[in-house]
């Protein structure tokens, strides 16, 4: 595949998967997701990797969710099918990230946010520069990931903190992720892909059989949020149709606060 958004390498049994759209701080549109899925699955289907760094590039972002300037009102940029509706193949990626029988590394380089948060959280460890930060911001843009971005976030930092991240969406430093649990390691922002790539050897060095069971039984216990992931992908695209979540792409892109009391009924 000629990828355009993403830049994929594999060295050593390591594959290392690049969102690269710097300009918009990794911002996916539908074709970054579409080759971040086509990415893992080469990933998956090739016997000599064991595990995966996903991470972004430059050094202001790690990912920042949604690209709000390819949002419309019938959802983002992909007018198929695909993607239960919102034209962007989030669940799949999301799929497709928890069941690829490797563990994929976050290599988190910077702003964390929205969509791009979900991402890391998916991921089966994070390793956090210690410029990164993170956070969710649907509710300020008219968006929520009402599946793994937060019935599993929950199960990692808590039903509290998982509450008050979605309902603030105030951003926390790495040392902040860190204490709720969201980060396993902090590194200076130069030593971050040293720190992945480490980790990541140490993994291939593993017996691959037990860390895929390994991998399988951690999804297990929270495999029923896949389809919490459907209905919520699926009520978001009606969402995306309205005149609310509209004002919070809006109010993004034109730099200026959001108006969104008219909406409370
Ligand atoms: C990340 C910020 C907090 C950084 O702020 P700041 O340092 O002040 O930099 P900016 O000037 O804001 O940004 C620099 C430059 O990048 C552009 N940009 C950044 N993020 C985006 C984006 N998401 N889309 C488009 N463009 C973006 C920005 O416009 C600037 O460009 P200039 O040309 O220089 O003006 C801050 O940037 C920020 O808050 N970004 C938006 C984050 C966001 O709202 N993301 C989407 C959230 S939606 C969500 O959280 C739930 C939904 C969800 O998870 C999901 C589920 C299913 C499908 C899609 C999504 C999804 O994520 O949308």
């Amino acid at each position: 595949m000629d990828l355009q958004d993403v830049i994929y390498e594999k060295m050593d049994g390591v594959a290392k998967i690049t969102i690269n759209r710097p300009e918009v701080y990794n911002a996916f549109r539908a074709l970054t997701v579409k080759e971040l899925i086509w990415s893992f699955r080469d990933a998956w289907d090739d016997n000599a990797i064991g595990a995966v760094i996903l991470t972004g590039a430059g050094e202001k972002a790690f990912c920042t969710g949604g690209d709000q300037s390819k949002k419309s009102n019938s959802g983002y940029d992909s007018s198929g099918g695909l993607g239960g509706g919102i034209g962007l193949e989030v669940e799949a990626l999301h799929h497709t990230i928890r069941s690829i029988p490797k563990p994929v590394i976050a290599a988190v380089n910077g702003f964390a946010i929205g969509g791009g948060h979900v991402l890391h959280v998916i991921c089966d460890l994070t390793i956090a520069s210690d410029n990164a930060v993170f956070g969710q911001a649907g509710p300020k843009v008219g968006s929520y990931d009402a599946g793994f971005g937060s019935a599993y976030l929950s199960r990692i930092v808590g039903e509290k903190k998982a509450r008050e991240i979605w309902y603030l969406c105030e951003k926390y430093s790495a040392q902040e992720a860190k204490e709720m649990g969201l980060v396993n390691k902090i590194v200076p922002q130069a030593e971050l892909m040293e720190a992945a790539e480490d980790w990541a050897r140490k993994i291939v060095a593993k017996s691959p059989t037990a860390i895929k069971m390994l991998k399988y039984s951690f999804n297990a216990d929270s495999a029923n949020i896949e389809g919490i992931s459907q209905l919520a992908m699926g009520s978001l695209a009606m969402f995306y149709n309205s005149e609310e979540s509209a004002e919070g792409r809006d109010a993004f892109l034109e730099k200026r606060p959001t108006d969104f009391n008219k909406f409370r009924k």
